[in-house]
């Protein structure tokens, strides 16, 4: 390991705002998100796949009346989201280091308000669709996780993975695509994103590339 990937371990391993394998709430935080982390019964939005969690924490600064989490499974990503958001002093914004397939051992039935899933890899080869963050048991597990008329909320830069994800909700059975747009920053959705633009979505607009968003409601 690194010097420097082993600085962002230690860093999450003191730090209050992360969860992570070896920490107790890591096997004790499912259905006690609001008692045992947050400490408010405020809602609860988590962004997968989030990187270094410029999302939760953006979107923590304006919502300070809702609590967010950021779930990714690289450490030392979440090490900086979790120092801004410390030095920030957002106690409404925690980190989750974990796989997101493992998901279900972390949320309980109708435990969020909303999902975003924010620039994901779009995992284009057919052999990769297991790992696709929007294939079909990706959607119903965090279907099962959104309140009744809750949101799941994707943005991407790809093509693929926005035509891909239209096509799954459609079909999912569990939710109704109520907005999409090909190009977000071009649209009246654009005040969705809060002007939050993250790691990968500066690297890709700064290439041209337009920016794809979705919102979808639980059935
Ligand atoms: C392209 S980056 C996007 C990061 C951030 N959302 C952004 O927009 O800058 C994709 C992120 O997804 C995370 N990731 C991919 N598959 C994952 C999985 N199955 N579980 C947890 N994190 C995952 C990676 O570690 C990486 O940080």
């Amino acid at each position: 390991m690194t010097r420097r990937k082993m600085h962002y371990y230690r860093f999450n391993g003191d730090a209050e705002n992360v969860i992570e394998a070896g920490k107790p709430l890591y096997s004790q935080i499912r259905g006690n998100w609001n008692e045992s982390f947050f400490n408010n019964p405020n809602p609860i939005i988590l962004e997968l796949a989030c990187g270094k969690g410029e999302y939760s924490i953006g979107l923590g600064k304006v919502f300070s009346d809702k609590n967010f989490i950021g779930m990714d499974i690289k450490g030392d990503r979440i090490a900086r989201g979790s120092a801004v958001a410390s030095e920030m002093g957002l106690s409404n914004v925690g980190f989750l280091r974990a796989g997101i397939r493992y998901a279900r051992e972390f949320f309980e039935q109708h435990e969020l308000s909303e999902i975003w899933l924010v620039h994901p890899d779009p995992q284009v080869r057919d052999r990769d669709e297991n790992k696709r963050l929007t294939n079909p048991d990706f959607l119903n597990m965090y279907a099962d996780f959104i309140r009744p008329g809750g949101m799941f909320h994707l943005k991407t830069d790809s093509d693929f993975l926005y035509d891909y994800s239209l096509d799954m909700l459609g079909k999912s059975g569990r939710f109704c695509v109520v907005e999409h747009t090909a190009d977000l920053y071009q649209s009246h959705l654009v005040g969705e994103h809060h002007g939050v633009q993250t790691h990968y979505e500066h690297i890709f607009t700064k290439k041209g590339y337009s920016i794809k968003y979705i919102k979808a409601k639980l059935l």
